[in-house]
């Protein structure tokens, strides 16, 4: 019962009103012991594949296919796995809006406050490559760990922002399928893990942050398009930020409805409180911390009155939306066009168009033929000494602070092409031709991941060039060899301390 003293009144008062005869429960949840949790990325491999890799000792989260629970003293975040990008650690009620949010391969995806890239992470996987995630945060600091978790997960179809929603707004007006609101609030629902939390809900409770989900939740709306879902979650207990704030919206936005979500789909799930169709979960009832969900849907244009509205929460009621055909005509940030723009080829055949000679241009164009990937040419842009892959529908030049736009392939510089550390991520084992594929047996793995030079055994064949460096078959980061030896590429920023 310590922490339980440290818990502020009128938050007590709030919950015992909230919870009635379940109050003591919840109190009693604050010794128990919590378990931290795992996602398998599943854009990498299957959970079960997972599984016959890591004999760890897991424990599937009932409510999400690729979550597990962990034993803290497999230290998950200390081992060349998590390098290659095969999992995010993750408390396990905060996997439900991701998998809550009926997100299908070729959406425009927009995640509204992104940072550090949890559920960012899950939608990627969702969406197989295909279509466009737009992960933003306000907060720069923040959207640059959103980058990097997004890049180690090996998200290549992603624009990753930090504006504030109304810029968003601006530019996207009705152009996204799916959104996730993950709003800042005021963090209720993490107390029993996190004593930081009390203290800050001292300072901003549920009246600061209820007026800034409002403007939030307003914002993102003016970007869903007719028909398109918009899920709402956080991870706090205060109706004023979760009902309340989705009655707002509702009544403000008549264009929206609520799609009921299935309590039964998380075990111990309760309803929303006072707005049925919501949900709840409680960490006396859930393993699991606190947090609130809401689907809503856009009614499609002319479809003023009632609709049908299933209830979500069982895979039968995942209906595909159509899929995405748009594609902007590729302009550079100084709003020239494709044939001004500096693009090339690689298995498409095509030459570099712009006519340049630029040795590096011609590097990168050698580089993307010897990866074994269907480069779309018109996709390929290059900025100052950059080289990027856009995500379809994503068109370059929009007027926001943009940290990545597209899967960066790499730098030009000084007439040579260097790939970047996204692009290994990014691409699988068996699509570049050269590759040093290593176990946690072999020493050499933590070495290259502390940004040694490699030695290559009597028996491996030497290496010229670029090669692919991989921990059991998933990519780590690039080395360049020399015959025998190999100099380390892998991203300084990222190396293992
Ligand atoms: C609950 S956290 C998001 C967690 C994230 N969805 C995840 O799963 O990793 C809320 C985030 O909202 C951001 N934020 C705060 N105000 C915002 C605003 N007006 N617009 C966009 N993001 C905002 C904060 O910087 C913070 O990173």
């Amino acid at each position: 019962m310590r922490d339980t003293l440290l818990l502020p009144e009128a938050f007590l008062a709030e919950m015992r009103e909230l919870l009635g005869a379940e109050f003591d429960q919840y109190i009693k949840s604050y010794d128990e012991e919590w378990k931290p949790g795992l996602r398998v990325n599943t854009l990498k491999l299957s959970p079960e594949s997972f599984k016959e890799v890591f004999p760890w000792k897991l424990e599937p989260v009932s409510w999400t296919e690729n979550g597990f629970y962990y034993d803290a003293q497999e230290r998950p975040s200390r081992h060349p796995a998590y390098y290659a990008g095969l999992y995010y650690l993750q408390e396990p009620s905060a996997m439900t809006p991701a998998a809550m949010l009926p997100v299908e391969p070729g959406d425009k995806v927009l995640d509204v406050c992104a940072a550090p890239g949890g559920k960012s992470t899950e939608l990627a996987a969702k969406l197989k490559g295909r279509g466009l995630l737009v992960s933003n945060d306000i907060s720069y600091s923040r959207a640059r760990a959103l980058l990097k978790n997004l890049e180690l997960a090996g998200a290549a179809n992603i624009a990753v922002v930090s504006e504030e929603p109304g810029k968003l707004a601006a530019v996207w007006p009705e152009f996204f399928d799916k959104i996730l609101v993950d709003a800042p609030c005021s963090g209720e629902g993490m107390f029993r893990r996190d004593e930081d939390m009390v203290k800050d809900w001292r300072e901003r409770g549920p009246e600061y942050y209820s007026p800034l989900q409002k403007e939030i939740l307003k914002q993102s709306v003016a970007m869903l398009k007719p028909g398109g879902m918009l899920l709402y979650s956080t991870c706090t207990f205060s109706k004023k930020e979760d009902e309340d704030n989705v009655s707002f919206l509702l009544k403000e936005c008549p264009e929206m409805e609520l799609v009921p979500l299935k309590t039964g789909a998380v075990c111990g799930a309760l309803d929303g409180i006072g707005l049925s169709g919501c949900m709840r979960l409680f960490p006396h009832r859930v393993k699991g911390e606190g947090h609130f969900l809401a689907l809503l849907r856009k009614k499609e244009k002319g479809m003023g009155g009632e609709q049908n509205v299933q209830p979500f929460g069982e895979p039968e009621m995942e209906d595909a939306p159509p899929e995405q055909k748009e594609r902007g005509r590729l302009k550079d940030r100084r709003g020239k066009s494709p044939k001004d723009s500096q693009r090339c080829s690689a298995r498409t055949g095509a030459k570099v168009q712009d006519q340049t000679t630029d040795e590096g241009k011609r590097e990168l164009e050698a580089f993307l033929k010897m990866c074994r990937v269907r480069w779309e040419t018109e996709r390929i842009f290059i900025h100052q000494e950059n080289a990027y892959y856009l995500p379809e529908g994503l068109k370059p030049g929009l007027p926001l602070r943009f940290l990545r736009t597209g899967l960066l392939l790499g730098e030009l510089k000084k007439g040579r092409f260097e790939p970047s550390q996204a692009l290994a991520m990014a691409l699988k084992a068996e699509e570049f031709g050269t590759l040093l594929d290593l176990t946690e047996e072999d020493p050499r793995v933590l070495r290259y991941l502390k940004g040694e030079t490699i030695s290559l055994l009597p028996e491996e064949s030497p290496v010229k060039g670029w090669c692919l460096v991989a921990y059991r078959g998933f990519p780590l980061g690039w080395a360049k060899g020399n015959g025998m030896s190999l100099k380390n590429k892998y991203y300084p920023g990222w190396r293992w301390q």
